[in-house]
């Protein structure tokens, strides 16, 4: 499990994070949403450990970060970090030179699930295809969690159907993926659990299973309660 607490984050003066504190388990789907600029990449840099926090605490798996649970966890950014005059080949080689866990198997499985080729440069991909080369990147790791920051934002509606299949596909298995979005409509089904941030505080957590059954209420439903009131 990861474990968010009180989680403080100042960048100068401004106060992003004011205390957010929420959990997120293995073989779940646990989605941050807000807004542009309401802190959900910083809080996904934070448990990477790629900015400093201010107060609070991460855990996974009981332990405070350090040198041994970063090997449980994997980023996938929202834009892709491999240089434009790789090929997607290189590109794996780089990562499996780089990553002891990497998984050439697995990748290579999701480049053809998605028709790729490897002999493509970086710089040719579409948004789209770029898109899908970032998340198997981050997917052929084997760890057994996943943050992916905005993985379907900008992309045409085949390419994002294709991602969600890979979503309920054995490539995630019983890992536990965190995933920040500011569109949900897409991927609702998908989703274990949601936390919604609002100014720097978690203003909801829930499980969407539950909300749904006991209280008949769609995410989005729960959205416009809390944010529009
Ligand atoms: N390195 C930085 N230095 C100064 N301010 C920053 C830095 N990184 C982020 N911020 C500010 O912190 C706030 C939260 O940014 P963050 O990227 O976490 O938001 P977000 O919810 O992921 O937004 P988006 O949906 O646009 O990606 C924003 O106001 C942003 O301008």
């Amino acid at each position: 499990m990861i474990e968010v607490n009180q989680l403080t984050k100042k960048f100068g003066r401004k106060k992003v994070l004011d205390g957010v504190s929420f959990t997120a388990n293995k073989g779940e789907i646990t989605c941050l949403i807000g807004i542009n600029g309401v802190g959900k990449t910083t809080t996904l840099k934070a448990i990477m450990g790629l900015t400093p926090i201010n107060k609070g605490s991460i855990l996974i798996d009981g332990e405070t970060i350090n040198k041994n649970t970063y090997e449980k966890v994997a980023f996938i950014p929202d834009a892709i970090t491999m240089l434009p005059q790789m090929t997607i080949k290189q590109a794996m080689q780089f990562m499996q030179d780089f990553y002891k866990k990497w998984n050439q198997e697995r990748a290579t499985e999701l480049l053809t699930f998605f028709k790729l080729d490897e002999k493509t440069r970086i710089s040719e991909l579409s948004k789209g295809n770029t898109a899908k080369i970032n998340l198997l990147m981050g997917l052929a790791i084997d760890v057994d969690y996943i943050l992916m920051d905005e993985p379907f934002s900008g992309i045409d509606i085949f390419s994002r159907e294709q991602i969600t299949e890979v979503f309920t596909s054995h490539l995630i298995e019983d890992r536990g993926v965190i995933i920040t979005t500011h569109e949900i409509n897409d991927i609702e089904h998908l989703i274990d659990k949601v936390i919604l941030l609002d100014n720097g505080i978690v203003l909801k957590e829930f499980n969407t299973e539950q909300m749904r059954q006991e209280e008949g209420k769609s995410v989005v439903d729960v959205m416009r309660e809390v944010y529009i009131g």
